[in-house]
């Protein structure tokens, strides 16, 4: 299998249409005009009131480092479906298009444009595989985060998942959205040092049979380790676990901090609270209980409510891998072509009203009531719009327009930043834990009817009245062409 390339990029990581279509627009010359693409999503992920968008960083490597290698010429030239000519085009292309977009970490809601790309339509084109790729997972797995933090409250919560996710990448920027979404801690060493996030961790049940001895493993363990979480759930966490750890952290004293135990296993409400009173009747009133296997938001909710006692949770497998919706469904949809240098609307008909696009240059923003200083509603307006200049907006759901409110006294700002100006990186990315910090905050701005796990309110997200003609507009030329 010829799966090693020195020269390997990521120019080839796109569907095999996208650069069928691309021939076709450079032999007919029109694949340097300009397109503008929009990413959004159309349903908010695991009946959650809000998503949190990652990502940005990634697509932002990708667009730097746009360029087809020798190999990934050779390739395609070895397909028998490309013309000399266009290979030799795609050898010089590189990314030169403008890119807005919500910063990482940003509240999301469906129907809204996370990103915006106005690019060379062969470019714009190629790129969109990847681009949904990045962003489908990233704000997935940042959002079911997000959604399990909202749950755990203050108390630790661990990315135990490298070796549940779907192969190495997902784990490794699953880990980074994770952090994204709230989580203050992960078990994959690599994604501490390339990204800086908190590294912890226990020991497995492998270690304990290995000794053969849970006692020994356990003293082994506390010889090396300076800070230990003695995992107790290997024979019988009452009768031996916990009492053998028990009887390391009074051998060793202050040569080690006894930091934890950890279970993965039986009752984990039971469990905890006979360890809390084993623990504190040995006078280790700061040693917390960990908990792991198999967790989600929803064991963790019913946890809680049985009063369990415990003050850290390692998740693996139901974060890293979204298991109950394991697809954001964030798709790319041209909203504006050019024609003799200027942009014209562009849409996509659908008897699914949900599914019919909104045509045109479009900005996306934030109301904030001056009053509560919360979010009110985001608001698509065309690009010529001023919604700052209004004293009244008036919000109305873009399907049931009878359902209306009107807003004044309010603040409102810009979704969108500009990141790449004509291929050239204008924004600079912010630190991983500005990042956190920034969902935290941004967090704040919203009320909890939006934001608990279980019926969220619907959080608005309106049309303008300009955009709502315009697509209405574009619609009916559209049905008139075919009547
Ligand atoms: N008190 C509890 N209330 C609700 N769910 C619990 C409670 N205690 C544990 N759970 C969850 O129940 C599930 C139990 O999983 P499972 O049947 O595989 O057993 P286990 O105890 O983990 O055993 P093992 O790991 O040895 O297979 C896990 O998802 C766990 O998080
Ligand atoms: O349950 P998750 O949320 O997916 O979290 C990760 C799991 O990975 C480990 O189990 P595993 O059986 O792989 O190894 P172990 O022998 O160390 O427990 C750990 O004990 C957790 O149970
Ligand atoms: O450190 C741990 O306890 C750990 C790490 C990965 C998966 N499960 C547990």
């Amino acid at each position: 299998m010829k799966y090693r390339h020195p020269d390997d990029g990521l120019a080839l990581h796109t569907d095999y249409y996208q650069i069928n279509m691309a021939q076709a627009y450079w032999e007919d010359n029109i694949h340097e005009k300009k397109a503008v693409f929009e990413v959004f999503f159309r349903k908010l992920p695991f009946g959650n009131g809000y998503a949190v968008f990652a990502g940005l960083e990634r697509v932002v490597q990708y667009l730097e480092n746009f360029r087809f290698t020798e190999s990934d010429i050779e390739y395609l030239r070895e397909l028998g479906e490309f013309s000399e000519g266009f290979l030799n085009y795609l050898k010089g292309l590189r990314f030169t298009g403008t890119v807005r977009s919500m910063r990482e970490g940003e509240i999301v809601f469906a129907g809204e444009p996370i990103m915006r790309i106005e690019a060379p339509l062969i470019q714009a084109q190629i790129i969109e595989t990847a681009i949904l790729n990045i962003i489908n997972y990233q704000t997935l797995i940042a959002t079911k985060a997000s959604r399990i933090k909202q749950v755990i409250g203050d108390e630790l919560a661990m990315e135990f998942g490298t070796r549940r996710a779907q192969e190495l990448d997902a784990a490794i920027w699953g880990t980074r959205a994770a952090y994204i979404g709230g989580f203050e801690a992960t078990s994959n060493v690599r994604a501490g040092k390339l990204f800086g996030i908190p590294v912890a961790g226990t020991h497995s049940h492998s270690m304990v049979q290995a000794y053969r001895d849970e006692y020994e493993a356990f003293r082994s363990y506390a010889l090396r380790n300076k800070n230990c979480v003695f995992l107790v759930d290997t024979y019988d966490t009452l009768k031996s676990g916990i009492p053998n750890a028990i009887r390391v952290a009074k051998e060793f004293g202050d040569k080690i901090n006894f930091v934890g135990i950890r279970l993965d296993s039986g009752d984990l409400a039971y469990l905890s609270k006979e360890a809390r009173k084993m623990l504190d009747e040995a006078g280790f009133h700061k040693t917390k209980i960990y908990a792991s296997s198999d967790l989600d938001e929803y064991t963790i909710l019913h946890l809680k409510s049985q009063g369990a006692k415990i003050d850290a949770w390692g998740i693996g497998t139901k974060l890293i891998t979204a298991y109950d919706q394991p697809a954001l469904g964030a798709v790319y949809k041209m909203a504006a072509i050019e024609e003799d240098g200027k942009f014209v609307d562009t849409i996509k008909i659908s008897s699914n009203p949900e599914k019919v696009t909104t045509p045109g240059l479009k900005k996306v923003y934030r109301i904030i009531s001056k009053t509560t200083k919360k979010a009110v509603g985001d608001y698509i307006a065309m690009e010529w719009e001023r919604p700052e200049k209004e004293k009244t907006l008036k919000l109305f759901h873009p399907t049931h327009t009878y359902i209306c409110k009107y807003v004044s006294n309010f603040e409102i700002y810009d979704l969108h930043h500009e990141i790449f100006k004509d291929g050239k990186l204008v924004y600079s990315l912010p630190p991983l834990k500005e990042i956190q910090n920034f969902v935290k905050s941004n967090l704040q701005m919203f009320w909890e009817e939006y934001k608990r796990s279980l019926n969220p309110e619907h959080y608005p997200v309106d049309l303008s009245q300009a955009c709502w003609d315009n697509r209405m507009n574009n619609i009916k030329k559209i049905k008139q062409q075919f009547s």
